[in-house]
């Protein structure tokens, strides 16, 4: 595969930089990768694992002479490292990030960068559970969903270079609207997370009421509740209140539903819960026959899987 960017700098070393980074080795799309992590206990260990080709103590340093500059830090706090980069940035570079938030993300960024530089915004949809340096690995982009969210004005050439960029690390790469964006994400990834955070507190409580070993023995189901429910709590905690609007959205819709379940329940309404599992049941059914991954839904706008 050849080179895709001379100098790449990922800000922040956690599972997602940590993940490009080996990904970008394996792959040799960029000449040298430089990181930066705020913490120095996080430097140390990157410097012991050989998490980037070099490791930066200040942020200056990192992207100064950077071609890519990609944010891997909470959402909550893309402004203010925009801020505090954007005078050491190289003329004509690409700034992007991997927020899970995109219309924030832009409104939060775009202000502080210079006239001279591209802004690319970017949401890879892979993840896991786990959290920090360690925790990244090559095939975490493999035949997964890159969502590329052009900004006014974006250059089409910068977003051809990261688009080859994230196609070199495996992704399958599409372009959307950052409204658009976050009302889907809020659907497939912000709600379910929130309903399984819960879901693992009710139980939590309910242990610590009665007493009884709910964690202990808890089923299949369940258990992937706690897998979600384990994610990173700052990441989490940043992502609803950027995707403020659109979580309430679905949020609402939800619990109407559930409403409707819980009366259904409570009146003995069979046939009205034997549709609606016949109904959902139908949904999975479908994607699984036109030959999708579950993993990578297909959004409505018929795009189809490169690989
Ligand atoms: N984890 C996922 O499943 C996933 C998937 C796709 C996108 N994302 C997005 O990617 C981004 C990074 O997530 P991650 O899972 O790699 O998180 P992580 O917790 O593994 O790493 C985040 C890193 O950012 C650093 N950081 C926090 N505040 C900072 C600041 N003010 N300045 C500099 N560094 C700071 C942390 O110290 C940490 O090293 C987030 O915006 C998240 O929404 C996450
Ligand atoms: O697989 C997981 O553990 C994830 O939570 C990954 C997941 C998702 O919800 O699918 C989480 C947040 C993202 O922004 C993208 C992907």
């Amino acid at each position: 595969m050849p080179q895709v960017y001379e100098r790449v700098a990922l800000i922040g070393l956690g599972l997602i930089a940590s993940s490009m980074f080996w990904a970008m080795k394996r792959g040799g799309l960029a000449g040298e990768v430089v990181g930066y992590a705020r913490s120095a206990e996080t430097r140390e260990t990157a410097r012991e694992i050989g998490l980037c080709d070099r490791v930066c103590d200040t942020l200056a340093e990192a992207v100064e002479d950077a071609d890519l500059v990609v944010l891997c830090i909470p959402v909550g706090v893309m402004g203010a490292v925009a801020a505090q980069i954007a005078p050491h940035l190289k003329a004509g570079a690409t700034i992007s990030d991997v927020g899970s938030v995109k219309a924030d993300v832009i409104a939060q960024v775009a202000p502080h960068l210079p006239d001279n530089v591209h802004f690319v915004p970017a949401h890879p949809l892979a993840g896991t559970e786990h959290s920090g340096p360690a925790s990244g690995f090559a095939e975490l982009f493999d035949n997964r969903w890159l969502l590329i969210v052009p900004t006014e004005g974006t250059d089409p050439a910068a977003t051809a270079q990261l688009r080859a960029l994230w196609e070199g690390m495996g992704a399958n790469v599409e372009e959307m609207d950052a409204e658009h964006h976050d009302l889907v994400l809020a659907v497939t990834s912000h709600a379910p997370h929130l309903i399984a955070y819960t879901m693992v507190g009710v139980a939590d409580d309910l242990r610590r009421v009665t007493d009884t070993e709910v964690i202990k023995y808890s089923a299949a189901g369940f258990r992937d509740f706690t897998r979600i429910a384990a994610s990173d709590p700052t990441m989490w905690r940043d992502v609803f209140l950027s995707n403020k609007e659109a979580t309430l959205e679905i949020l609402g819709r939800f619990t109407e539903e559930l409403f409707a379940l819980q009366r259904a329940i409570r009146q003995g309404d069979g046939d009205h819960l034997h549709d609606y599992f016949t109904r959902t049941r139908a949904i999975r059914r479908g994607i699984i026959e036109a030959g999708q991954d579950t993993d990578a839904p297909d959004f409505g706008r018929g795009g189809e899987r490169s690989k």
